[in-house]
């Protein structure tokens, strides 16, 4: 069985789900997640300068995460185990600004969630994960900013009970501003 590359552009414009190439035979499965050809044939230039992959426990929330300056796009796909992954359109002038999506990924699904510049983005453990994500743009330190993830205007549904309300959060992201306060600061003209 084989099952080509799909890009679904989502009604946050720019944000894509994409399902992979993956060929399934008797020994398992051969999945191809990117490729530079195929993601420019369907709208998408993009440039990979990083790949890194980090493994969460049940209940792990990482909050809603961007990067300043230096935006970055990412190609974000859960490799093992479940996540509630959620994007925020952080873009001042688009129609969707301030809103926010929320997508089920998983090792068994392979869907790639494709998180353009200007968005923020988070997720929610629901099983033991490992989630890749293949960067456009270096990670810049100083430059690495945050919402918080219970914003009270963004009001994201996380299925809290998924995880028995228990969340584990970073000592950073305990501590992120609300998007009032990023709005005060936003400089850029996009
Ligand atoms: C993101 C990142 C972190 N680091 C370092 C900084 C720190 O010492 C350690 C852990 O970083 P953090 O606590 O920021 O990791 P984390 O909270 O997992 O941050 C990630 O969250 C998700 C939601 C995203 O979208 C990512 O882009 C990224 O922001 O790794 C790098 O060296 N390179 C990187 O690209």
């Amino acid at each position: 069985m084989i099952q080509q590359f799909q890009f679904e552009e989502l009604d946050l414009k720019g944000a894509y789900i994409i399902k992979p190439f993956v060929a399934k035979d008797e020994r398992g499965d051969f999945i191809k997640d990117y490729s530079e050809e195929v993601f420019k044939e369907n709208g998408l230039d993009h440039e990979l300068k990083e790949v890194f992959y980090t493994s969460s426990e049940k209940g792990v929330i990482r909050a809603i995460h961007f990067q300043r300056v230096k935006e970055q796009a990412k190609l974000v796909r859960c490799l093992t185990g479940k996540i509630f992954d959620v994007i925020v359109d952080l873009r001042k002038t688009s129609p969707t600004f301030g809103k926010w999506r929320g997508f089920y990924l998983s090792g068994d699904r392979k869907e790639s969630l494709y998180v353009p510049e200007h968005f923020g983005h988070g997720y929610l453990v629901i099983e033991p994960s490992i989630v890749s994500y293949k960067c456009s743009e270096k990670f810049y330190g100083d430059l690495d900013d945050g919402i918080m993830w219970n914003d009270p205007d963004l009001r994201i549904s996380w299925p809290l009970d998924l995880v028995d309300n228990k969340i584990i959060l970073s000592e950073k992201d305990k501590n992120l501003q609300s998007l009032g306060e990023f709005i005060g600061k936003i400089t850029t003209s996009i």
